[in-house]
Order: structure tokens, then sequence, then C-alpha cells
């Protein structure tokens, strides 16, 4: 491996440090923020991450409640909850783990959450505020890779990006991110439409890898010295897998592992947004 380690969970333990004395002042002026998170199932790796968010708030000082709920749980008893957190002043902002059972309506739950308790900027107010340049929580995933990348110096401005997929968690806000003028970069969303991907993907100085296919990047697509990072997570009987080939490690400049890579930094972008939102209430 001669690539440099983009190294998140250093990078987040070292933005914990950070939010610490930030969440003891909003204590001191009764403006303690309490992050909630909503968790509907069994899933092991949902209920991996949801019990990391609550560790880490528990480091950083911040208050938690947990609501988990059956994957039998109906739209109605989700919304229930969602209106409890809504009104509940012990909830400074609160998240929906995604994905949730296929019964249940995900866009109009991510919507009844109330913007102002948004804690992981996918609801569409906070989609529309990023489109529109609007100051407002930021989508973590996206926000963490982007953290990620200027704390160890990768250089955004003029560079090409290849983002590969489209969801709405990480690709689709991706592309709006590093678009904005702060970052500058050109982007090239790719899809399951696009023609010739390993074209697309030998471009970038840049590549962000959220697919969700195992090895779907291989070192003769990168270009080399870029910055690769994997943010696919496929379980298979192996274990997990990445969206990149282990030995893009010998043609990349930088490549984030994976685990240990964007999954922390997409959490401490969370503990951000909840604290960034106690802040801007308490001004
Ligand atoms: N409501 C949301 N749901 C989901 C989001 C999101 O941003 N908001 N993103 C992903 C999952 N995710 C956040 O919830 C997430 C993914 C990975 C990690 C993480 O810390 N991963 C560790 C490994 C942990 C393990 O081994 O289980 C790592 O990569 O080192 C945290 C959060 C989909 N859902």
């Amino acid at each position: 491996m001669s690539a440099k380690i983009l190294d998140g969970r250093a990078t987040k333990d070292a933005i914990f440090e950070e939010l610490r004395p930030r969440v003891a002042e909003l204590a001191e002026r009764g403006r303690a923020p309490g992050l909630a998170t909503v968790l509907v199932g069994d899933d092991p790796g949902s209920h991996s991450y949801v019990r990391a968010k609550h560790n880490d708030c528990a480091k950083v000082g911040i208050n938690s409640i947990r609501r988990d709920l059956p994957a039998s749980s109906t739209q109605g008893e989700l919304e229930a909850v969602l209106d409890e957190l809504n009104a509940d002043p012990a909830c400074t902002g609160y998240i929906v783990q995604l994905p949730l059972p296929d019964h249940l309506d995900s866009g109009a739950l991510l919507e009844r959450i109330d913007p102002a308790k948004d804690a992981d900027g996918l609801h569409p107010a906070s989609l529309g505020k990023l489109v529109l340049g609007e100051d407002g929580p930021l989508p973590c995933t996206p926000n963490g890779i982007i953290a990620l990348l200027r704390r160890h110096g990768v250089e955004l401005d003029g560079a090409h990006v290849a983002v590969v997929g489209r969801g709405i968690t990480v690709g689709r806000p991706m592309g709006l991110l590093l678009t904005r003028r702060s970052e500058n970069a050109t982007v090239t969303l790719c899809h399951t439409g696009t023609r010739d991907l390993a074209a697309e993907v030998s471009r970038a100085d840049v590549v962000i890898a959220a697919a969700g296919k195992p090895g779907l990047i291989t070192p003769e697509m990168v270009k080399p010295g870029a910055a690769v990072l994997d943010v696919g997570v496929t379980r298979t009987d192996d274990g997990l897998s990445g969206d990149v080939h282990p030995d893009v490690g010998e043609v990349a400049g930088f490549i984030s592992p994976n685990p240990g890579g964007v999954g922390p930094m997409t959490r401490a972008m969370l503990l951000s947004n909840v604290v960034e939102a106690a802040e801007r209430e308490s001004d």
C-alpha cells in the first residue's frame, strides 16, 4: 500500500475534542443539546451504527434519547413517535435511522421531522437550503467526506471528482456540496446508466464510491495519485466489503480505509450538526 491513509477514526476524535467545550458552554447557558435516534427493526448494521452514535454522544457530553421500535411498526406509530420528539424540549435534534422496512414511507417520515430538529440534513427543507446555498444542517456522510479531505490537505478547488452512486444520503447531496463556491470542484455523478464508468473514474482527481457494489472500483480505473474514498458497505458471507478493491491503495495517492474512514466521519458530522443547531437556537 503506497497511498496515504485518510484516517476517519483519528479525524473524528479530533472533531470530538473541538465539540466538547462547545457542548459544555451550551450546557452552562442552559441550552444542553440532546440527540434522539429512531430505529425500526433488527438490521444488525443499523443497530451497530445507532449504538455508536449514543456512545459518541456520551463522549462529547451530549444527552441522548433512544427510540427502538419493532419491524412491524406502522406508519402511524412512527408518525406518533416523531410528533413526540418534535414536541420534546429535551430533544434538540434527531434522526430516523435508514433504511426503514419496505412497508414504511421513508420520504413522508423524513418530511415529518421538525426542520429545526433535523440532525441528519435529510429533511426536504434542509436539502432545499443546500441547493440554495443557505445555512442549515448538511447531510452527514458527504459533509464528513469533505471534512476528511480538507483535514488531510487534499485540494478540491478545480479538482475533477467522480461520485459513483446517486442515493439520497450520499451521491446526490455530495454533488451539491462539492460544486459550492467554497469547494469549487467539477463533479461527474455516475450511476447505473453511466455508459463507461472506467473512463469517468480514470479522469478523476478524487473518486467517491457510494454504489454499494463490492470491489466496483479497481486499480486499472484509478488515475495514479488520486484520492479514493470508499463509502460502500455490503455485508457478504466473508464479512463487510467496500466498493473499492483492496489493490487500489497501490495506485491512489490517498485512500480512506473501510471500516475506519468515512463511517466515523458520518458520526462526527452528526454531532457537529447537533451542536451547530443548538448554537443557532441560542444566538
Ligand atoms: N439516518 C441516517 N441513516 C443512515 C445514514 C445517515 O447518515 N443517516 N448513513 C448510513 C449509515 N450510517 C449512519 O447512520 C453509518 C455508517 C457507518 C458508520 C460507522 O461508524 N462505521 C464504522 C464501522 C462500524 C461497524 O463496524 O459496525 C466504520 O466505517 O469504521 C456509522 C454510521 C445509512 N443510514
